[in-house]
């Protein structure tokens, strides 16, 4: 599978060591930066492109990093098209692809050691949408918010 990754510096390592696991793994990773360890870079430069890359490729997953997490997955869910969810553990991991279909996770590098970040990016990765039938419904929801956003409500 196609993996889109970015991060700052605060997930600029977790990022790298990632970027080589999935690789041994079989993935195709390609990293959007940065590219250099920069401790005043800024976390949109590089988690946007990496949401971008998602919605252009279809079939990809996308990974941002940075230090909680929190501004990476809501630069990402600012691109039409990607539902980024922040895991924290396992089971959000799971989640967020078996009822959101999510198609980023967004990793906070400074709470978790580099083996437990990789399971959850592993886990999401390896867990499929159910297509049950009301979670497809909610996502419609959002997906066809997302088409009418601007217009008058
Ligand atoms: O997690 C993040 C955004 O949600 C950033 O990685 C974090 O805010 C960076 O902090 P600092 O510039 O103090 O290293």
């Amino acid at each position: 599978m196609r993996v889109h990754m970015g991060s700052d510096h605060a997930g600029y390592e977790l990022k790298n060591h990632l970027a080589s696991v999935l690789r041994a793994d079989g993935h195709d990773v390609v990293d959007h930066g940065p590219r250099v360890f920069d401790p005043d870079d800024d976390y949109p430069v590089f988690c946007i492109p990496a949401a971008l890359g998602v919605v252009a490729d279809q079939g990809s997953l996308g990974v941002v990093i940075g230090g909680s997490g929190n501004g990476e997955q809501i630069a990402a869910n600012k691109v039409i098209g990607v539902r980024a969810a922040l895991a924290y553990d396992v089971e959000t991991a799971q989640l967020a692809r078996q009822h959101n279909d999510a198609n980023v996770i967004a990793i906070g590098a400074r709470m978790h050691d580099q083996d437990g970040a990789t399971e959850l990016v592993r886990t999401f990765l390896a867990t499929p949408f159910s297509a049950q039938e009301r979670h497809a419904r909610r996502i419609q929801q959002i997906s066809a918010y997302e088409e009418r956003r601007g217009e008058e409500e």
